[in-house]
């Protein structure tokens, strides 16, 4: 198909989610508990936006023509892989689709996704948009089905070109595998994340607080890049946690299609049941709980928004992806010694930095071995910024022009020139 065309059906395609717009984010929240009010005003319009990003892309891709030596003409095609397996999570259902559906369709290739077994129901209904946007049958199929069979098959089938997944490291480990031992696919992987959120001694608190709540806490914590590690200098970590502490006391749990619900339950009982041991374990290991640390109500999978001080480096609360609302506060002195145990981590996925001070912003951001370095700011999602991350948190980029990397070969094509004008 000619780039135009696949370029008027992502465009189509993003014109008809802002149509379905309600229903789509209804869907996000019987499946998932999120907030309606966040994905119907955030994730779904991100969702068509993210769809004409990738639509200007289609037909702007293309390769080079290389000056080698001698009478050669050199040029590289850049051609779609071919079959591309995408393996997605729960937590942001339709926006995990997007990042991944969109530019494998916008490079030209075709697609096999599957969805999580929480929440399968909106990557089925978008995907019939797609197909009244244009896509023809066959380009793009969902599989709603688990990730040991239906997930393991696609990774190990010796007709799948490529791989994209977002979710557990350890689920990551087993994907890179599987492409080993068939065909060996390359892998692109998004995996999990124990953030530092830095908030420097010149920090304006009242924001650094709000910021470092909303970095933690948003979609109920269950965020791979969530500031799970808020770092606190300790000229001011008495009023930071003071302050956090309220802060987290006022947020609203509860129905989320109710208005003005900032936090809805966790995804199943297996996440709530692993968030309440992390829990026990951050007050087993000597860690202040400041509030919450236990159910909210009686039915659901509703937690108290949590906050522990005093946490230590070796606790478990500050090693593990605990994914859920559990902030864990910690203190330190000097800028030397935060930078070492930020990066005293497996994982290297993003980090907030809280400062006005450019040269500590300079240093920090520097410094630091992660893949996002939000400054005065957390959660920053704009369809042309690429993410991604060091070390145990994943392989490649997603989003932006780095993106398209992941869905094309680049082929080079040298044809001798009889007479070139220019030897
Ligand atoms: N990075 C993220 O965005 C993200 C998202 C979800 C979960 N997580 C982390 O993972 C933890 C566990 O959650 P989970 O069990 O839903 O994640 P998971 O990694 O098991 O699941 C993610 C996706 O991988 C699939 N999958 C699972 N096993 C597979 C296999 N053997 N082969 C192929 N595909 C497979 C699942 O079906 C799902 O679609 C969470 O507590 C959290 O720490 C991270």
């Amino acid at each position: 198909m000619a780039a135009y065309e696949r370029q008027r059906i992502l465009l189509r395609f993003a014109d008809l989610v802002e149509k379905h717009n309600d229903e789509l984010a209804a869907l996000e929240t019987w499946d998932n508990g999120k907030p309606y009010e966040q994905a119907v005003n955030v994730e779904v319009p991100m969702f068509a936006r993210l769809m004409r990003y990738y639509a200007g892309w289609a037909d702007k891709i293309h390769g080079m023509t290389i000056p080698a030596d001698g009478p050669f003409h050199v040029q590289t095609l850049h051609e779609p892989i071919g079959v591309c397996g995408q393996i997605i999570p729960w937590n942001f259902p339709l926006l995990m689709y997007a990042w991944k559906v969109g530019p494998a369709l916008a490079c030209g290739n075709t697609v096999v996704i599957k969805t999580a077994e929480q929440t399968p129901l909106s990557a089925l209904y978008v995907t019939r948009l797609l197909h009244e946007a244009g896509l023809p049958p066959g380009a793009l199929n969902v599989i709603s089905g688990f990730g040991p069979t239906a997930g393991a098959a696609l990774c190990r089938h010796m007709d799948v070109d490529k791989l994209a997944f977002t979710g557990s490291t350890e689920t990551g480990k087993l994907i890179l595998e599987l492409s080993a031992k068939s065909n060996l696919k390359p892998v692109t992987l998004e995996l999990g994340g124990k953030s530092p959120f830095i908030v420097c001694e010149d920090a304006d608190i009242d924001s650094a607080v709000e910021m470092a709540h909303f970095a933690l806490f948003f979609n109920q914590g269950q965020c791979c890049c969530a500031g799970s590690r808020t770092y606190v200098h300790e000229k001011v970590y008495d009023e930071f946690v003071e302050k956090a502490k309220a802060r987290a006391l006022k947020r609203s749990v509860g129905d989320p299609f109710k208005q003005g619900i900032e936090q809805g339950p966790q995804v199943d009982s297996e996440q709530f049941q692993k968030i309440l041991r992390y829990i026990r374990s951050g007050v087993d290991s000597g860690a202040t709980l400041e509030t919450g640390g236990d159910q909210f109500g009686e039915k659901g999978y509703y937690i108290k928004p949590t906050v522990f001080s005093n946490v230590q480096d070796d606790m478990l609360i500050a090693q593990d992806e605990i994914f859920g609302p559990v902030q864990s506060i910690l203190k330190y002195k000097t800028l030397d010694e935060v930078i070492k145990r930020a990066n005293k981590s497996a994982y290297g996925l993003a980090a907030g930095i809280f400062t006005h001070n450019l040269d500590t912003a300079n240093t920090l951001m520097r410094a630091l071995r992660v893949g996002t370095v939000w400054i005065n700011s957390f959660d920053t999602f704009d369809a042309a910024i690429p993410f991604g991350g060091y070390k145990q948190s994943g392989q490649g980029r997603e989003k932006g022009e780095y993106s398209l990397k992941n869905y094309l070969q680049v082929k080079a094509v040298v044809t001798p020139v009889k007479n070139p004008a220019w030897l």
